[in-house]
């Protein structure tokens, strides 16, 4: 499917889960009569699909919508990206910053880009490894640059709600392809993003 923001909710979608989520309610107990919370399964129905539309976006065409012919060759960092995501073990959210790099080979990319293709991976249920992986995986195959590095810093409200319940556990997840793998490149990446790593 083409990249669209979801402005707009699908209704037939929107009716299915909301029905869904009327007898979730139920079933934990709340009162789905109630006047307050008369309108929240449609309210949850329209929230989840803001949080996976994802699955409809394609990262790829998004990255090529903005790539330009430039001899630069030097590293880019975008760092301090926020995201939000949903695990896919709890469908808790997990949420925290992304930092990413590129070293180009004759192609630079708009940088607001680079966030976008954050959304599109996070909007959708993950762990933190594989959305590391898709951010990586998705520059490095399209944008084609000499390297690339992700590094992802997350807190899991699944191991903070519930679970252990640890408040102070911080996830970070790391990739690097090309250039970044050499470690004197790693290092200089890791440096320049190293104080928004706790
Ligand atoms: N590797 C990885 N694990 C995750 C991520 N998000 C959640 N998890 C973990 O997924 C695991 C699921 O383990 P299970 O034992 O099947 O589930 P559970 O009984 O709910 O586990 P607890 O959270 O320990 O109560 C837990 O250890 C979670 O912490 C993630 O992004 N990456
Ligand atoms: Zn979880």
């Amino acid at each position: 499917m083409p990249y669209t923001k979801l402005e707009e909710y699908n209704i037939e979608v929107t009716d299915e889960v909301k029905n869904k989520f009327e007898s979730i309610i139920t079933d934990l107990g709340e009162d789905i009569s109630r006047e307050g919370i008369v309108k929240t399964p449609e309210r949850a129905a329209k929230a989840m699909q803001f949080l996976m539309q994802g699955y409809h976006q394609d990262a790829a065409e998004i990255l090529k919508g903005a790539m330009f012919k430039e001899d630069y060759n030097e590293m880019v960092i975008v760092k301090d990206i926020e995201l939000y995501s949903l695990c896919e073990h709890h469908m808790l959210p997990f949420f925290g910053k992304a930092h990413i790099a590129y070293i180009p080979d004759g192609h630079i990319v708009g940088l607001s880009k680079l966030p976008r293709i954050v959304d599109v991976f996070a909007r959708r249920m993950q762990v933190q490894e594989r959305l590391t992986h898709d951010i990586l995986e998705c520059i490095n195959n399209t944008l084609r640059p000499k390297g690339v590095a992700v590094v992802i810093e997350a807190q899991h409200l699944c191991m903070m709600m519930r679970g252990v319940q640890k408040q102070n556990s911080s996830t970070t997840t790391s990739g690097f392809r090309g250039q970044f793998e050499k470690i004197e490149t790693r290092n200089e990446f890791l440096k320049l993003i190293s104080s928004d790593l706790k």
